[in-house]
């Protein structure tokens, strides 16, 4: 089966690769994905370690429907190739490559995964690419990385490394991060794959957690990076439409399919215009509620 390139990513879940208490039963919290890092959550001395473990729960636990990320160590690194050949081995379903910053980048992983994909027997093409920018280089790249290999599903910022290599730090508006955040929303929309945004460190700040998740959704991104089980629900929330944006979806479409009776492409709906950009929203407004199972209030 090909990669599965248009599924819900709201939320992406990290697990550092060396804590098997954490990494028995991520699933039970809800993340649409789970992400066992064996890069920067990993020390060096424990790398073959973690690599280790992590196979060993792709293969044991039932994580169920929840998509199965890891994060490898780059290739230029003596743990990047042995990385990738066991967890493509163990069945995980996307390959996170960190710190991307040239379509190279990409297309080395992809051949490395080709090749292991063809040793074990696995089909191919069926392994997908998830390519973390975290650098200025890397976004100005944006474009030729997201359109370097039919694995991609999806471009991440990492912010942590991003404003270092910025020589800034973060704050709590985000001005450091705007541009980033927007070149790679437009290389992922241009590119036909999805856009996350970056992990929110302070875990016991909620209320600054939530207004990041709003600002990141208003930019138009698909979800977020989190660390920790509790950043799972206000994603979730956030992204879910208000009850009153479903009333106003679904009579966008009883509106456009009487247009189309009539034999309009635009119609009025109290004043307002509605045409096909409407339309296609109305329908993300929906397919988001089928998938959260309902709404939340307005
Ligand atoms: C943050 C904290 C220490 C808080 O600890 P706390 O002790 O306060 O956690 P509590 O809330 O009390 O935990 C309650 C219960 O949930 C369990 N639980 C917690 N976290 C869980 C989890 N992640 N998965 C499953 N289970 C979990 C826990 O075991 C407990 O279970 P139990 O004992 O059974 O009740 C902890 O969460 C944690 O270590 N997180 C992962 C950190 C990590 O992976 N960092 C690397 C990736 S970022 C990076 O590299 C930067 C980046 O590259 C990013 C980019 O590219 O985007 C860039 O450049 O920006
Ligand atoms: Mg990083």
């Amino acid at each position: 089966m090909a990669v599965k390139k248009d599924r819900l990513r709201r939320t992406m879940m990290f697990i550092p690769g060396n804590n098997p208490s954490m990494m028995c039963d991520p699933h039970i919290y809800g993340p649409d994905s789970i992400m066992f890092d064996l890069e920067d959550s990993v020390k060096l001395a424990e790398k073959d370690a973690a690599r280790f473990l992590v196979y060993h729960a792709l293969r044991t636990i039932d994580f169920g429907e929840v998509e199965k990320v890891v994060r490898v160590n780059p290739l230029d690194t003596p743990f990047g190739r042995a990385d990738i050949e066991a967890m493509v081995k163990a069945g995980a379903d996307i390959i996170r490559l960190p710190k991307a910053e040239t379509a190279q980048d990409v297309m080395a992983v992809d051949r490395v995964i080709t090749e292991f994909e063809e040793k074990y027997g696995i089909e191919k093409g069926s392994v997908g690419i998830m390519a973390a920018i975290e650098s200025g280089l890397g976004i100005i790249n944006a474009y030729a990385i997201a359109t370097a290999s039919p694995r991609l599903v999806g471009m991440a910022i990492g912010a942590e490394d991003f404003v270092t290599d910025l020589k800034t730090s973060r704050s709590p508006e985000g001005t450091e991060l705007f541009t980033a955040r927007s070149m790679l929303l437009f290389a992922a929309r241009a590119a036909g794959i999805a856009a996350l945004d970056t992990v929110y460190s302070d875990v016991n700040n909620e209320e600054g957690f939530r207004k990041e998740v709003e600002l990141i959704k208003q930019l138009g991104f698909d979800g977020k990076s989190v660390i920790n089980p509790r950043q799972i629900a206000p994603v979730i929330e956030i992204f879910t439409p208000t009850s009153a944006e479903i009333d106003f979806a679904e009579r966008v479409l009883e509106a456009i399919k009487e247009a189309e009776e009539k034999g309009l492409g635009v119609i009025s709906l109290n004043g307002k215009m509605v045409d096909k950009p409407v339309v296609d929203r109305a329908l993300r407004t929906l397919k988001l509620a089928g998938v959260a199972g309902g709404y939340r209030r307005s």
